[in-house]
């Protein structure tokens, strides 16, 4: 491609994880080539753009939802499921912005999320055993061979859904769906917990009644009807990867164009392995995943691989330490990145590490572990003077059943009655925008802490 990018297979002959085994690699080779001659799916100037405001984020000037699926499917690209969503991010985004008085930057797990790392290989039922799933993106959800198979045809469907749910983001931020003044429609059928609705119907209230003013005083331009939101998902899948990637025109640089924002995950950070080496090459912002048994020099040896530069917004750390262990873990990581000078954004993921198995053989997380984890994040960030700078979910728009407690007390026995996510566990509506609202608090606090007075960043600066 460039001398910019290692060749595939210069990829694939470094240490590698969590990968596809294919059976046919001509198939695969025609598959990759064929992505290659398809249109970027984002540019890379939208992706400049989110990086000057991460930036903003590690500097204290901003907080990051980034939030959705687990695990998208290709069945799940419908218009009501991408609106739900959408409405969900949205909903919590202006709770913490109106909460916190702070620019929220708004990030989807979302339009490319179709690969999973597992923690086994293969999956056995009534004495059969078969090769696990690992996400819409390699093989099926069904538990039968020719499902299970891994299929390089289906990168071409990641593709495909992936530039049709970012169509219909796209008009949807654009398009008027995101007019604050819709405020009130979002939550049309929304929060069903009286506790939960009469917060956001009071709030949305408030919110009407400041737009009317800034509209009577004649304040009316396009940041109070549209919003600027960006697609990110784990750069798991190698082959996937490499052939989205292209050389920007403008600038000459190469850039992952499967999605504004990609991240590393927990399982495959390995400084010397085939994903630190080709995103050390894109200009994407991105994500490291960090957890409980991360060392703060496994945070700077990563940094510095991917950002020798020390570039403003090119590293957000996703902390996922799980709830038991994050006023132990964090600390240390914070610390040792912190008095490196390096300046980075930190997230907190709460879901990753408080998984665990039901009686009644569901994976789920309790919604109290979640909220204890955040806690910590930002208790931890607060005593040590540096900035709870996001929050990471996987969250869905509809009313599922997959997390226990929240707003509905959800039991075991409540699971069976709609867990439908491919992989794990996710918060259902109400659970997020409830998270909303103890985030926007903590932010306040933390922000009050500092004494700093409310500043709106210039996105355009
Ligand atoms: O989303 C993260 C991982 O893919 C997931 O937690 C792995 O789940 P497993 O332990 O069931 O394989
Ligand atoms: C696999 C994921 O997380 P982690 O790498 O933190 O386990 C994920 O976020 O989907």
């Amino acid at each position: 491609m460039s001398d910019l990018i290692p060749s595939l297979s210069e990829l694939h002959s470094l240490p590698q994880v969590q990968q596809p085994s294919y059976d046919d690699p001509d198939r695969l080779r025609w598959v990759v080539n064929s992505l290659r001659q398809l249109p970027p799916l984002v540019f890379a100037g939208e992706c400049d753009e989110l990086r000057d405001k991460i930036a903003l984020v590690a500097d204290r000037k901003a907080f990051m939802l980034q939030g959705g699926d687990c695990a998208e499917t290709f069945a799940s690209v419908q218009a009501d499921n991408i609106k739900a969503k959408l409405r969900v991010l949205l909903a919590m985004s202006v709770v913490m912005t109106y909460g916190a008085q702070l620019p929220v930057v708004k990030v989807g797990r979302i339009a490319g999320q179709y690969a999973k790392p597992r923690s086994k290989d293969t999956e056995t039922r009534d004495g059969l055993t078969l090769p696990a799933y690992r996400g819409d993106a390699v093989n099926g959800f069904d538990f039968n061979d020719q499902a299970r198979r891994h299929d390089p045809d289906r990168l071409l469907r990641v593709y495909n859904a992936s530039a049709a749910t970012l169509n219909l983001v796209r008009a949807f931020v654009k398009g008027g769906f995101a007019d604050l003044r819709q405020l009130h429609a979002w939550n049309a059928s929304f929060v069903k917990d009286s506790r939960i609705e009469e917060r956001y119907e009071q709030l949305a209230g408030e919110i009407e009644r400041a737009l009317g003013f800034m509209l009577a005083c004649g304040v009316n331009d396009d940041t109070l009807t549209t919003v600027d939101f960006y697609a990110s998902h784990e750069a798991l899948l190698l082959d996937y990867e490499y052939a989205m990637t292209r050389i920007d025109s403008r600038s000459q640089l190469p850039y992952d164009t499967s999605g504004h924002m990609v991240w590393i995950g927990e399982r495959t950070r390995q400084p010397g392995g085939a994903q630190v080496e080709l995103l050390r090459r894109v200009r994407n912002p991105l994500g490291i995943k960090l957890g409980p048994t991360a060392t703060g020099e496994d945070a700077l040896s990563i940094a510095d691989r991917l950002d020798p530069d020390r570039e403003p917004g090119r590293i957000t750390f996703i902390t996922r330490m799980g709830a038991e262990h994050v006023r132990e873990k964090l600390p240390r990581i914070i610390e040792t990145v912190e008095k490196s000078g390096r300046k980075v954004a930190w997230v907190c993921d709460p879901m990753h590490g408080n998984t665990f198995e039901t009686h009644n053989g569901y994976k789920t997380r309790e919604y109290a572990a979640v909220v204890e984890e955040l806690n910590g994040f930002f208790d931890v960030h607060d005593e040590l003077g540096s900035w709870p700078g996001g929050v990471h979910v996987e969250l869905t728009g509809e009313d599922v059943t997959e997390c226990l407690g929240g707003a509905f007390q959800l039991s075991e026995e409540d699971l069976d009655s709609r867990y439908e996510t491919a992989c794990d566990p996710r918060l259902n509506r109400n659970q997020s925008l409830e998270l909303a609202f103890m985030i926007s608090e903590r932010l306040s606090q933390s922000r009050a802490l500092r004494r700093e007075p409310v500043q709106v960043p210039d996105w355009n600066a």
